[in-house]
Order: structure tokens, then sequence, then C-alpha cells
């Protein structure tokens, strides 16, 4: 592993991995090396170094890390009014942070090790699972900054809660949020053993305010990936912004120097939108309907008019009934051409919470973007697919948080050690 020291304060030596405690108890073998699985029946296909993302870095991961395939998403509200205990819940993510996304149990040895008599400091479910490319991603939210921490003179102009939207039908219990934390990983259960993990120690500190699960990325980050389909059946993150374009993400992603806040450069801030979609409407309306109100075919993700996936959204063409890409079609709506060239980094996940009670399915797609300044990308982005979008006939938006997400870390440095010590 490329990772550094597994705690902040501790040495690289920490422990095994949850799969090598696994192999090296299970059959009693010696462990081989750095990056060795040994005499573990049970390793899950694809285990190994592969399947670890660094936590630490120029950025934070989980933000153009090619997406996986599962999500949980939590919003806190922090309970304390002391500063100490709020940095010291920091540290204590950011070494079970580390060790997770390793492939480490939370704490060492925490499953079993810490006595007969006492609650186990890791709960136990991810033991025999790989790391499955777990990232976990920090935000801190504008109610943050609030006289409580003495951080009001830190917060950054841009972080404002979203303003109301038209049609918006926000429920309070899904909104907002003091700190975020995003896991995403290719296995269910890790990415839910983290959040998890992270709430149970936070007990005292901060509670859950929040959180949604999704399944199936309705993006890609990388063109690397194939691009996967949202619950209406169509191509989704197309024409996203991808990490192998880095100019563009230097343009529209990454908070810059000269931008704002100091402990901010290098970050970025992430807007979360739970969009509810009404599945039972859609799956009424013909595929003539479904392709102009998206603007691109359904089989292939063209745009109409055109014939393959990655080919220009042309916004000028015109068959005999007037432009292929009708006025109000979403993709138009939301084009770089449309908005004065802003983009956004889409990475967003459908998300299926059984059905509402009403024999409707409660699904759709949990939204996230990330942007270097919400007021002047995602906001005009949404005012405008807001008041025109063709799609608003499908779609209700129920959920909405907006978080500033710190760099990457240093070797050493904890989650929000900038913000806490500039
Ligand atoms: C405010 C931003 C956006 C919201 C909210 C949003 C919701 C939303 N989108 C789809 C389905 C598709 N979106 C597609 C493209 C697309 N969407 C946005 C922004 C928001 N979408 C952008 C910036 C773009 C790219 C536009 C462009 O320049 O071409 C597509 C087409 C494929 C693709 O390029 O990704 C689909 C399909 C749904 C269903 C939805 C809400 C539930
Ligand atoms: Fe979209």
């Amino acid at each position: 592993m490329s990772d550094g020291p597994i705690t902040p304060s501790g040495p690289a030596s920490a422990g095994l991995s949850r799969r090598r405690l696994f192999g090296a108890v299970g059959a009693g073998a010696v462990l081989a090396g750095a990056g060795a699985v040994v005499g573990r029946s049970t390793a899950p296909s694809g285990s190994g170094d592969a399947d670890v993302v660094a936590f630490r870095g120029e950025h934070q991961a989980g933000i153009v890390t090619p997406a996986q395939d599962r999500m949980h998403f939590v919003a806190f509200d922090v309970t304390t009014r002391d500063r100490n205990e709020l940095i010291a819940l920091l540290k204590t993510w950011t070494d079970m942070s580390q060790r997770m996304t390793a492939g480490l149990e939370a704490t060492e040895n925490g499953a079993t090790g810490d006595g007969a008599y006492h609650p186990p400091s890791d709960t136990g479910e991810a033991l025999d699972l790989a790391a499955s490319r777990l990232t976990l991603t920090i935000g801190f939210g504008p109610s943050l900054f609030d006289d409580r921490f003495g951080l009001a003179d830190s917060k950054p102009a841009a972080l404002e809660d979203l303003p109301h939207f038209p049609a918006d039908n926000l429920d309070p219990a899904r909104c907002g949020g003091d700190i975020a934390i995003q896991a995403c990983a290719d296995d269910p259960q890790v990415a839910v053993h983290a959040i998890r993990n992270l709430a149970r120690v936070a007990f005292g500190t901060a509670s859950v305010r929040w959180s949604q699960l999704g399944f199936g990325r309705t993006s890609s980050t990388s063109t690397t990936q194939a691009t996967p389909r949202n619950l209406f059946g169509f191509k989704d993150g197309t024409n996203n912004l991808k990490a192998e374009d880095p100019d563009a993400l230097t343009e529209s992603v990454w908070v810059a120097d000269t931008d704002d806040q100091p402990w901010l450069t290098g970050g970025t801030y992430l807007v979360a939108r739970r969009i509810r979609m009404l599945i039972e409407q859609w799956d009424r309306a013909v595929l003539n309907e479904q392709e102009a109100v998206i603007g691109r075919d359904k089989r292939e993700g063209a745009p109409l008019g055109k014939k393959a996936e990655f080919d220009e959204l042309d916004l000028e063409s015109k068959g005999p009934d007037g432009p292929f890409i009708p006025v109000t079609a979403h993709v138009r709506l939301a084009s770089e051409q449309h908005l004065g060239g802003i983009r956004i980094l889409r990475r967003g996940y459908n998300f299926t919470d059984g059905s509402d009670g009403l024999g409707h399915l409660d699904a759709g797609l949990f939204f996230i973007a990330f942007c270097r300044n919400p007021l002047e990308q995602f906001v005009p982005m949404q005012l405008e697919l807001a008041r025109s979008d063709a799609l608003n006939e499908y779609i209700q938006h129920v959920g909405s948080a907006v978080f500033a997400c710190p760099p990457g870390l240093r070797d050493g440095e904890y989650w929000g050690q900038r913000l806490f010590e500039s």
C-alpha cells in the first residue's frame, strides 16, 4: 500500500488487514509480505491492493476516484458545544477511516480484541471482506460555522444553504447537517460498516441527522468506466467531467488559492439532492416522449439527431419539426453551451427505499455534484432546470444539502486540521 502510516499518531505496522487476519488465523499461515493474501479459502475475488484507494493525497478520495458501485452517505449534527471534543472526534474519525479504507478493522483487533466485557470497537460485519475500493470523503456544512466552535471567520463565502428552487418539496429531515461523510465502495456491506462505525464512535459528540443508501452509480467519473444507467433507463454520466481532464477539474471542481478561505484550497464543494423519480408516471410515458424529455436516445445515449453516445451535443441542429433537441430537453438546459460554460462533476447514485405506503416506489437519484463554487455553478444550473426542464413532470426534489470538502490530507494530518488550526 502506498498509504503511509496507519494512524496519524502510530506506526505503519499497526495490524493485519481484515482479510490477512482471517487468512493467518484460519490456516495458521505466516504472512509472506506486503500485499500478500495468504492461506485464506474465503478470499473475496478481486481482493488485493488493487482494491485499496489511497486515503491521503492532494485531494480527498471519492471525488474523481472512478465511481464505485455503492454508497452510504450520512449527515451529522454536532451535539457537543466543546471545540476540543469535536477536534478529538475528527482525529478519531481520521484514524478509523484510514484503517477502514486500507481494509483493516476500524480499530486494531477491535472486533474481538477489546475483552469479553466491552462492546467491540469494530462492529465486525466487514471482517472477511476486502477493502472494496472504499473511500470516505468529509465535508463541512454552513451550520458548523455558527457561533459554537469559533469558526465564523473561517466560513467560505460560497458555503451558503441552497436557495429554494421552484417546485422544491424539501423534507427538513432530509436537509442540511454540520458534517457529511460520503462512503463509496464496491461492496455495500463495506460502505455501511464504515458509516456505522464512524457514527457509533461519535456518540455524545455528533449524531446522525439523515443518511442515504445508494446502489448503482449514475455517473462515470473516468473514461475507463462504461456509462451506467439511471432508474429511467437512460445512460447517465456521458457528458460528465472526467478524471482524465485535469484542466477541466482545475477550472470547475478544485477551489483555487485565490478563491476563498486558505484552508479550502485544493478542496471543493459537495451538493447533495435527494430527487424522487416518479417511476410509475415515467413508465407510462411513450418512448418518444422519454427521449424528448432527456434529449438523448435511450439505447445508445446519443444526442437526438446524432448516432453515437459521445457525439457532440449540437443544440443548433434542426429537423423538419424544429430542433432535434427540444427547447425543454434536460441535456439542453444543463449543457455548458446553454449555461455559458458552467460545468459540474456529477457523482450520484440510484436509490430505492421500498414503497411509499401508497403503492409507489420510493426511488430516485441521490444526486451528488462537486463544484468549485456552488453559487456560481450548481445554483444557476438548477434554477434553469427547475424553471424549464421537461423532466420536472417526472421528478421531485425532496432533500438538499451543501458541504465544503477540504483538500486531501498530508501525512500526519487529521480531517479538518487546516480549518481548526489556521
Ligand atoms: C443541477 C444539475 C442536475 C440535476 C439536478 C440533474 C438531475 C437529473 N439528471 C437526470 C438524467 C440525465 N442527466 C443527463 C445529463 C446532465 N445532467 C446534468 C445536471 C443535472 N441533472 C448535466 C450537467 C448533464 C450534462 C449535460 C450536457 O452537457 O450534456 C443525462 C444525459 C447523459 C449525460 O450526459 O450524463 C441524463 C440521462 C435525471 C434522471 C435527473 C433527476 C432525477
Ligand atoms: Fe441530469
